[in-house]
């Protein structure tokens, strides 16, 4: 492969399509450039393999926004990061950090540009956020939907809210959806530890009162399915449907000895037996955004939020405590789940009297995060929707 042959397959790879397609201008303008660009560039140091593709587009959409005055190139790697699975949010946040290092006007120009491809893309845009204060500690919500029912999304142990994003686009689809971060998790801020199920439970009515909601359809998976079954007990009043994604009515033995690992061991210890418990191993080869996601949530987790959680955990007790008669529940199992297996997800359906058992074909315990087409599904099937 000669070097013109490489720049246009590295072209071609980085921003699918040819080179032709973004710079026919130059071509017939001058040649000269083009082969500059192309034989010079593309076929030299950006095809070098140090970088990942991935790693490349951001820094170069990093670059571009920081010299400013190339809003055109800026847009063309905007979309060449987008197809190298770079997210919106990611996208918006390095804006965030352009205007660190290179101010608010180019920040502010690159931002613009970001939004317009987006725009132009139609895909699902980074929810709303708002900052809400609880009883005694702050957290962050993330909404989608103006109207309709209400749904709030409870997370699971050791990530935030970010993990509903890919199917909140979805159930916002005729209803107002909330997605927040548990206290010890996420961007909430100055809750005190240790902490229990009933503070957890009680975080989560207390979203709902900031939004005035008084019912809600409660999703929750694993951890955060444990604090939907605790609202479900406590306050049933406010729940107007269940759905339980990947979690436990009990607690395991193991939630003490990983606690007791966070501390003593720290965070990057608790990264292999986590994500293998969490994903496929496919997920695991090919690094898709939820494993990259939840790995980097791991690592930045501080040790004794995360002891103070698995020691919260410890204290879910709701079985046999629902009784199906104040609304519809559904089980949602992952055929694939090493952590709350379908055993262990049929003997939670076969104790609520009524609820509806689902199980996800190839799916592991963050449904989410692997998939949300499968999720988005079947929540959507249960769901009322104002359409
Ligand atoms: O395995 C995990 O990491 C999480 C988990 C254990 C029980 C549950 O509901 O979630």
């Amino acid at each position: 492969m000669n070097r013109g042959e490489r720049g246009r397959r590295e072209y071609e790879g980085l921003m699918g399509h040819g080179p032709e397609e973004a710079l026919g201008e130059v071509l017939r303008t001058s040649p000269q450039m083009f082969e500059a660009v192309v034989e010079g560039a593309f076929g030299g140091a950006l095809a070098r393999p140090e970088l990942s593709r991935r790693a490349r587009e951001l820094a170069s959409v990093a670059i571009i926004a920081a010299m400013g005055g190339a809003e055109r190139r800026l847009a063309s790697h905007v979309r060449g990061a987008l197809r190298q699975g770079v997210e919106p949010s990611e996208l918006l946040a390095l804006c965030e950090h352009i205007s660190v290092y290179a101010g608010f006007p180019r920040a502010l120009d690159a931002l613009a540009v970001v939004n317009g491809v987006l725009e132009e893309q139609g895909g699902a845009k980074p929810p709303r956020t708002h900052r809400v204060a609880l009883a005694d500690h702050e957290t962050v919500v993330a909404q989608k939907g103006e109207h309709g029912p209400a749904v709030i999304l409870s997370h699971s142990l050791g990530v935030d809210w970010r993990m509903w994003e890919p199917v909140m686009e979805r159930l916002a689809n005729g209803r107002r959806v909330f997605a927040y971060d548990f206290r010890g998790h996420g961007a909430a801020a100055g809750a005190p530890r240790p902490f229990t199920m009933d503070d957890l439970a009680a975080d989560l009515l207390g979203v709902l009162d900031a939004f005035d909601v008084d019912r809600a359809h409660v999703v929750g998976l694993s951890m955060g399915g444990g604090i939907a079954q605790t609202v479900a007990v406590r306050a049933p009043e406010r729940v107007a449907s269940l759905a339980l994604l990947a979690t436990t009515d009990h607690a395991f033995d193991s939630f003490e000895a990983r606690a007791r690992s966070g501390e003593a061991d720290g965070m990057e210890a608790q990264i292999v037996p986590t994500l293998t418990r969490w994903f496929t191993p496919a997920a695991l080869a090919t690094d898709p955004w939820g494993v990259r996601y939840a790995r980097e949530r791991i690592r930045r987790f501080d040790s004794a939020d995360w002891a103070a959680a698995w020691r919260a955990f410890r204290g879910v007790d709701v079985q046999g405590r629902l009784t199906g008669e104040d609304f519809p529940t559904l089980v949602l199992a992952g055929e694939l789940d090493a952590s709350t297996t379908p055993e262990i997800m049929s003997g939670i359906a076969g104790r609520v009297p009524g609820s509806t058992y689902r199980e996800l074909p190839g799916t592991p315990h963050m449904q989410t995060l692997e998939r949300p087409d499968l999720v988005a599904e079947a929540l959507d099937d249960f769901l009322p929707a104002d359409r």
